[in-house]
């Protein structure tokens, strides 16, 4: 059966149970598609209700322009008598088998990997494919940053897409040749059922702060989405957890997979030690072996031990993983560093959440030798999580001599209303060393003019990314850019 070709309604179906179905099976299914603005003849309409709107509205709509099929959870009070319906509990779970059989059942015929976890899943998905190709295998890569077929770059739109997305990168993946793919399982994929259907060989989870709470309303319901990543894995997969995480051991409470751990604290199957961080590289102890890596950081330490991990789960020699591992680079965005020609240190990084900014910050605390200042400017995403935004900016205070509070990726929110709420977090002890710019590029260039000779800018939040979102709006930004500008500007005058 080809990977994404018309195919019958009632292949597609086969093995889903539970469905009610009005009209004839007997149909193909030319394409799978979730926004009726989109449905052309022979397509398959899943109806989804969404977090703005709900899809059964547009079931008329796609049966005019052509669908042969609905997947609905309820039926619609008028029924095409040319149109086959089916009804299920929930349109998103089903949605992800059905997508699964439409596009040949590719995971199963891969070598893939999941990663899940507030912070790291890109870093550790990027290194795990990084690596993997350096180990010769041909590799696909779903990321937040891009998504990657061996050297094609596949632009992404979320850090997990859809299950039709994904089940088509999937199945492009392995007629490209892969064999072993790694992709970010992000908390909305898996309470939005997006992997439902995939079949991993293994599961990797980083760690579990705060963030995401817009969506999933509580902690505690943020925790079961990540869970539930793990409840799905087979018993032929294995099931790697960060164990110095509080919620590593709860992750696998029902998994039946086979559970492996990794950590920096305490005794677990993949165990390691920091020895010394610099600017210029890290030097630890894995499983009693010394290396040095080229990517710095306490978090990274955790990182690399999970690619190590998950590596030598995956069937690798040990000894090759960490001389392979000792020369990545880490991937765009996450704490790159730039360097002006009077000394002075720019970090551009990913931290958007209150975790990674404590760990970055921390990070470079550690780093410093003396009194070089520290400046961070930083600013917190529209439309997202507003929980974080003071703890974001008191953080930012905590760890430096000097904090710019900043404009993110306003969406739909005004930019001042967002910082004022960042500015709730400021200490009053702190007010003097904290202003607010909203002009993201004035408060990048601001930073570069106050530094000094060996001090450091952290400009956090946005990494990779290279727009500014305002209003639906994509402009052109980019952090680095603007740094590498700012950086042209010496001699200062
Ligand atoms: C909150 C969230 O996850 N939203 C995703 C969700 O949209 P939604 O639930 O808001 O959809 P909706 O607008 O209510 O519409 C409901 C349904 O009606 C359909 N519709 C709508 C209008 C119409 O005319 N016809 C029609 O058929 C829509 O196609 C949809 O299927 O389903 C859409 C289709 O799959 C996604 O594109 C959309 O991602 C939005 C753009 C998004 O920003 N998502 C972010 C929050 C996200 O998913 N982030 C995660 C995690 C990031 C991280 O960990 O840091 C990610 O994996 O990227
Ligand atoms: N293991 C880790 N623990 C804590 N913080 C980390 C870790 N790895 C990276 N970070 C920090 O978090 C930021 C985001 O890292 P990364 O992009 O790898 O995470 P992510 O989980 O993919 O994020 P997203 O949810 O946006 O996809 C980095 O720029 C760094 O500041
Ligand atoms: N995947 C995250 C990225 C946040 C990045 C930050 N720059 C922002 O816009 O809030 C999200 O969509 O919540
Ligand atoms: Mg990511």
């Amino acid at each position: 059966m080809e990977a994404g070709q018309g195919k019958s309604l009632a292949t597609l179906v086969a093995n889903i149970e539970k469905l009610e179905i009005t009209g004839s099976s007997d149909v193909t299914i030319q394409s799978l598609i979730l926004d009726s603005r989109k449905v052309t003849t022979g397509s398959l309409f899943i109806a989804l209700r969404g977090t703005q709107t709900d899809g059964h509205q547009f079931i008329a709509t796609a049966v005019k322009a052509g669908a042969t099929a609905i997947l609905c959870e309820e039926l619609p009070d008028q029924i095409s008598s040319d149109v086959t319906y089916v009804k299920a509990a929930d349109s998103a779970q089903v949605m992800g088998l059905i997508a699964s059989t439409f596009y040949g059942n590719s995971s199963e015929k891969l070598t893939l990997v999941g990663v899940t976890g507030t912070n790291g899943k890109t870093s550790v998905a990027t290194f795990l494919f990084q690596l993997f190709r350096n180990l010769g295998y041909r590799c696909g890569l779903l990321s937040t940053v891009q998504n990657q077929v061996e050297d094609e770059v596949i632009p992404s739109t979320h850090t997990t897409p859809d299950a039709i997305a994904l089940n088509h990168l999937l199945a492009t993946m392995l007629e490209k040749g892969c064999s072993h793919v790694f992709m970010e399982v992000s908390s909305h994929a898996v309470a939005q059922h997006r992997i439902s259907g995939l079949h991993f060989a293994g599961g990797i989870f980083t760690n579990i702060t705060h963030d995401h709470l817009d969506f999933h309303k509580t902690f505690d319901n943020y925790i079961k989405a990540k869970k539930g990543f793990f409840d799905q894995l087979p018993k032929s997969a294995f099931a790697l957890v960060n164990v110095d995480d509080r919620r590593g051991s709860v992750m696998v409470q029902n998994t039946n997979a086979r559970v492996e751990t990794y950590s920096l604290q305490t005794l677990a199957t993949y165990k390691g030690k920091m020895i010394s961080d610099t600017l210029a590289g890290m030097h630890m102890e894995i499983n009693m072996r010394e290396v040095w890596f080229r990517v710095i950081g306490r978090f990274n330490a955790y990182n690399l031990l999970a690619v190590y991990g998950a590596a030598v789960l995956l069937g690798e020699d040990p000894e090759v993983v960490l001389t392979e591992l000792s020369i990545l680079k880490s991937p765009p965005g996450r704490f790159e560093q730039f360097h002006s020609a009077d000394h002075i240190v720019g970090i551009v990084d990913y931290a958007h959440t209150p975790d990674a900014l404590e760990n970055v910050l921390q990070t470079i605390t550690e780093l410093r030798n003396g009194n070089e200042k520290v400046i961070t400017v930083v600013g917190c995403g529209g439309n997202r999580d507003a929980e974080k935004r003071p703890k974001m900016a008191a953080i930012a205070c905590k760890f430096s001599n000097r904090v710019i509070l900043t404009s993110d990726n306003p969406r739909f929110e005004d930019p001042n209303d967002i910082l004022a709420q960042m500015q709730k977090g400021v200490p009053p002890l702190d007010y003097k060393k904290t202003s607010v710019i909203e002009d993201r590029k004035e408060a990048i260039f601001t930073a570069y003019s106050e530094a000094g000779p060996g001090d450091i800018i952290l400009i956090a939040g946005k990494g990779h990314e290279n727009y500014q979102d305002i209003k639906g709006v994509k402009h052109h930004f980019d952090d680095k850019e603007i740094l590498i500008e700012a950086f042209g500007n010496y001699p200062k005058s």
